[in-house]
């Protein structure tokens, strides 16, 4: 069975895209997002998603946007920021090579500040950021095998640092 060579989990900001595509060219293999996939397949913005149909059936078509990019994908794979709330999804990440990105929420709120394609941060970043957090982290930790601190790290610092932490070698 094919399965990702890295998956990205962690909060909004920590930058699962930006260093998940710096691996990706690093270890010469593809990159995903099931952000982006759901986008796709839905032809709609996720905040259209969030507004019209309600995060629950956001969460439905994250599930099975995790499911299929873990089963069909063999580069790395960044999930969305909340993908680790439903328990169906924490499960289907048994076993894989998942790394926590962390980050404390100064830095998020400077990171994601200035764009408002974040439904959940759209009203008060610092306070909905930490709420988040608080109801997330044990989550986040349960599903990783490593955990990647991004502050004060560049991008680049941050994807050696998860190489290091699965014990990778790039090309
Ligand atoms: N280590 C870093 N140092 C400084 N800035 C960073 C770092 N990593 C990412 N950024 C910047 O932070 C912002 C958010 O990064 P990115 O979109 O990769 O995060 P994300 O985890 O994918 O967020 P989301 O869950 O919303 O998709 C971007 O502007 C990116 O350039
Ligand atoms: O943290 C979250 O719940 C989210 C993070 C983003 O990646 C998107 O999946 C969406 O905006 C929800
Ligand atoms: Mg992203």
């Amino acid at each position: 069975m094919s399965a990702p060579v890295i998956v990205l989990v962690g909060p909004m900001g920590s930058g699962k895209s930006t260093v998940g595509e710096l691996l990706a060219q690093r270890l010469g293999v593809p990159y995903r997002d099931t952000d982006a996939d759901i986008v796709a397949a839905e032809g709609r913005e996720i905040a259209d998603i969030f507004v019209t149909d309600g995060e629950p059936r956001f969460r439905e078509l994250e599930r099975a946007a995790v499911r299929d990019a873990v089963a069909g994908h063999t580069g790395v794979l960044a999930l969305g920021g909340g993908a680790i709330l439903d328990e169906s999804t924490r499960a289907l990440l048994d076993g894989l090579p998942v790394v926590y990105l962390s980050l404390e929420v100064e830095e998020a709120v400077r990171r994601t500040g200035l764009n408002q394609a974040r439904p959940l941060l759209a009203v008060n970043p610092r306070r909905q950021w930490r709420e988040l957090m608080d109801a997330r982290r044990h989550l986040y930790t349960e599903v990783a095998r490593a955990v990647v601190a991004t502050d004060e790290r560049t991008p680049e610092e941050v994807a050696q640092a998860v190489l290091d932490a699965l014990e990778l070698k790039d090309e």
